[in-house]
Order: structure tokens, then C-alpha cells, then sequence
């Protein structure tokens, strides 16, 4: 982010009303990029989302040899990839860069780990600041070697193997980012690769895998405990890609619906992954008025039409094995606590500690600074909502996270006084447009001059 910072302001108005689309879910991008890199032939990817984190992406996979190309048609921009085959990756000349990625980052050194190549991955601050042990200590076992920082932190070098041997893989937390980086590894590994996953993850890996041609088999360890098996060495083919507007993106103008007085409005097009709709139930339990209409399948994923309603929320108790399936919804779902009425207990949330920022501790501090009671319970954060508008009148300081610099600015809507935040650039990351978006449902945010 080479730009000066951009602090914003949102302030209370009136109702929000309106049909929007939100962007491509990022997940899904960064492997359509991927698999597209590594397939045999055209893939052609509509929808992707085109925000940092995903961009960052394509240019690796441009340095890493494939051809990948952006056009704009009637539909929108279509992106074409031609790939290099799996196992066909070339040697990049200069350091990938994956800007504050840590799934392009991850999925990334998944690849690399397989193929006779030496790369060096670096990233933004909050990137480097991440923990990437949890996926160089089993990406190792195939036989790649990682340098890195102190901590398994970025930069890390990365020393490619071409004789792969295949791992059988038990995942120690939950993790979709870990997950598919043994998933990619596996890919140019002679012999099956097995990944087991005691808690579901998001599936987006397993889905595009098998659309491009791979062959990949539901397993169990000797406890049960479920897994995947992915046979090695397919022939992946390109494919067409149809990418679904982002749940994790349309979470912000939904919640803003449902805390702004008067208001309705709808998402049109958002994926509905079994593994990604936690808020959703979170929500509907809460009393929040939420429609789903229009319910399709696109491009291999369940996709609908979401109405929400204003209406009066209540707290509830959001268990921990619900967190894989909405945990980066977790920020705004704390500001929909803030504005219902009661306690709401959001369990198990330690994974929270090692996203962009401390999203646990952040939004804690954050809440509070707007005057809403909140506590931090061991990984549990605890936030009462008091059924009135919190006060608001606070500078929240996001450090470089997207989703925290949005979450606040939805608080902004409703509380008392403006609530601003220091710094708006990381909303490009996952939701270029989101400003202009939510001002033309009619929320009022602007810059701070
Ligand atoms: O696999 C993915 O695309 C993602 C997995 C999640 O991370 P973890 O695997 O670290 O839980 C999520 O937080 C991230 O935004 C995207
Ligand atoms: C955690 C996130 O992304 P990543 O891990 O890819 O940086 C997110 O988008 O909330």
C-alpha cells in the first residue's frame, strides 16, 4: 500500500434501501487463479473478485509462468488463464509479494512446495506479522525446505521439491488455508495425499479441484474423524469458472440493514457454502428478518438472493464449533451484539488472535472505545447490548484490517455520535467499491479531510 492514509467517518442517517451486488468471493478467486495456472488449456474465470489480496495472486501466477489475462465484456470483466500443467510451474525471478494476503500466501506456499523451484514470499506488515509454521512444518514433510523468520514469519524462502513424497496430514486447527496448501502440494506428489480435518472447513478447495479434473475421496482416520483424500498427479483441465458474490462481503450491508431503523435492502447473488453461512444462522437466531429468495447453483456452489429487514435483535450464546463457518464475520457480528439487546457470547474465537490484526482483542478495545460493555473470557468475547444505540464518538485505529475497518464503520450508522476509523485502504483487499456502495444504499460515509 504505497498510497496515504484514508480515514473515514460514518454517521447516523437515515434508512438504507436498495438491490446491490457485492464482489467475488475471495476465496474462490485465488483458487480459480490457481487451478487456472496449473490446468491444461483455457480457463476462463467471471466474477473474480478484483481487490488487492486476489491480485496479488494473478501476478504470482503470472511470475510462476502462466498466462493470465483480464478483458472487459458486456457481463464484465472476464478473466482468461493458460496454464503450465501441474508440476509445471517456472522458477519466478523476482520476490512474490502477496501484500496482506495470508490465504494467497499460504495457498501460494502450498504450490511452490512441490515443484523444483526457489521462490522468496514476502508481504504488508500485518502479513508478516502472520504465523506460517502451521503450514511450513507439514508442507516440509513432502520434502521442501522453508527459511524464515523468527516464529515461521514472512519473508520465508522457499526451497521446491520435484520428488515429492505424499503426506497423510492431521490438521491441528481448524484451517481452509491449511488444508488447501497440503491440497496443492499433494497435486504434484506422486501417491495420495491425505488431509484429515477433525472440524469442517470451508470446502472451496475440494469443489474447484474436482471441477478442474482431480480425483479426490472422503476418508476417515482410525477415530472417525473425517478427511480427504486427493490422488495425485491429475491431469487438470480448464474450466469455466462462475465465482458468487462474497458472504463474508455482503455480511456488512446485511448487518447495516438490520441495525439502521426503517431499513430494507437486498444482496443479490451471494454464496451460500454450507461451510460459510454461520452468520446467517447466527443472525436468524437472533430474530434478525433475513430472506433468502432466488436459490441457484452457479459454477458448482449454492448462491441466493438475501433481504434483510430492520428489526430489534437479541443476544444469544454462539457456540464454538460454529466458528470455521463465518470466521471472518466475527467483527461484525460483534457490532450486530453492540446493537441488539442482551448478552451475546461469541465462543472460541482464538483463531481471531492471528488474522490481519488481533480481530479478538481489536474489536474488543474497539467496542468499548464506542461505550458498548464488552470482555474478553479466555476465546470467548462477550458483548452486552443494551437495546439502545451505542455512543459512538471514537477513532478506531483498524491496522491494515479490512474487516475491522468495516465492522466500524457499520457501528458508525447507528451510534450516537460519528464513529471514524484511522485508516480505510485495506478495504480494497476484499471490497473495492464498499464506501460507494453502502452511500448509494443511503449510509452516510465520507473522508476525514
Ligand atoms: O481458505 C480460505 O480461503 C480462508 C480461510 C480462513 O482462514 P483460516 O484457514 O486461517 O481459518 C479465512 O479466515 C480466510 O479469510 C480465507
Ligand atoms: C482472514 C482473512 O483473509 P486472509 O487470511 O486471506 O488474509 C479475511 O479475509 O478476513
Amino acid at each position: 500500500m504505497t498510497a496515504p492514509s484514508l480515514s473515514l467517518v460514518a454517521r447516523r442517517g437515515g434508512r438504507l434501501a436498495g438491490s446491490i451486488a457485492v464482489p467475488g468471493d475471495k476465496s474462490i478467486s485465488h483458487r480459480a487463479l490457481m487451478l487456472g495456472a496449473l490446468a491444461v488449456g483455457e480457463t476462463r474465470v467471471s466474477g473474480l473478485l478484483e481487490g488487492e489480496d486476489v491480485l496479488r495472486t494473478a501476478a504470482a501466477m503470472r511470475a510462476l509462468g502462466a498466462s493470465v489475462a483480464r478483458a472487459e465484456t458486456a457481463e464484465g470483466p472476464l478473466w482468461t488463464l493458460h496454464g503450465r500443467g501441474v508440476g509445471g510451474l517456472r522458477e519466478p525471478d523476482e520476490v512474490l509479494d502477496m501484500g496482506n494476503a495470508g490465504t494467497g500466501a499460504r495457498l501460494l506456499m502450498g504450490l511452490l512446495a512441490t515443484h523444483p523451484l526457489f521462490a522468496v514470499l514476502t508481504g504488508d506488515a500485518s502479513l508478516r506479522r502472520r504465523p506460517m509454521a502451521r503450514v511450513t512444518e507439514p508442507l516440509g514433510r513432502f520434502g521442501a525446505t522453508f527459511h524464515g523468520r523468527a516464529g515461521g514469519r514472512l519473508p520465508i524462502a522457499v526451497l521446491g521439491t520435484g520428488q515429492a513424497l505424499p503426506v497423510r496430514y492431521r490438521l491441528p486447527v481448524a484451517s481452509a488455508q491449511v488444508k488447501s496448501a497440503l491440497l496443492l502440494a499433494g497435486l504434484n506428489t506422486a501417491g495420495t495425499t491425505t488431509v484429515i480435518e477433525p472440524v469442517p472447513t470451508r470446502d472451496h478447495s475440494e469443489r474447484m479441484l474436482t471441477h478442474f479434473g482431480a480425483h479426490l475421496d472422503a476418508v476417515s482416520d482410525d477415530d472417525g474423524a473425517p478427511g480427504i483424500a486427493l490422488a495425485g498427479q491429475p491431469e487438470l483441465v480448464g474450466a469455466d469458472v462462475v465465482v458468487p458474490g462474497d458472504p463474508s462481503s455482503a455480511a456488512f450491508p446485511l448487518v447495516a440493514g438490520l441495525l439502521v431503523p426503517d431499513s430494507r435492502l437486498t444482496v443479490r447473488g451471494v454464496g451460500l457454502n454450507p461451510r460459510r453461512t454461520g452468520l446467517l444462522a447466527t443472525l436468524a437466531e437472533m430474530g434478525a428478518d433475513l430472506e433468502a429468495t432466488n436459490q441457484r447453483t452457479e459454477g458448482g456452489e449454492p448462491v441466493a438472493d438475501l433481504t434483510v429487514t430492520h428489526g430489534p435483535l437479541k443476544g444469544i450464546d454462539v457456540p464454538a464449533d460454529r466458528a470455521p463457518d463465518m470466521i471472518d464475520e466475527y467483527p461484525i457480528l460483534a457490532v450486530a451484539a453492540a446493537g441488539a439487546e442482551g448478552t451475546t457470547r461469541m465462543r472460541g474465537l482464538g483463531e481471531l488472535r492471528v488474522k490481519e490484526s488481533d480481530r479478538l482483542g481489536g474489536t474488543a478495545r474497539g467496542l468499548a472505545a464506542c461505550g458498548v460493555a464488552v470482555e474478553i473470557e479466555g476465546d470467548d468475547l462477550i458483548v452486552h447490548g443494551s437495546g439502545r444505540p451505542p455512543a459512538g464518538g471514537a477513532t478506531i485505529a483498524v491496522e491494515l484490517d479490512h474487516r475491522m475497518a468495516m465492522a466500524f464503520l457499520v457501528l458508525g450508522l447507528i451510534a450516537d455520535s460519528p464513529v471514524a476509523i484511522d485508516d480505510g485502504r485495506a478495504i480494497d483487499t476484499s471490497f473495492p467499491g464498499f464506501v460507494d456502495l453502502m452511500t448509494g444504499l443511503g449510509a452516510t460515509i465520507s473522508e476525514v479531510p
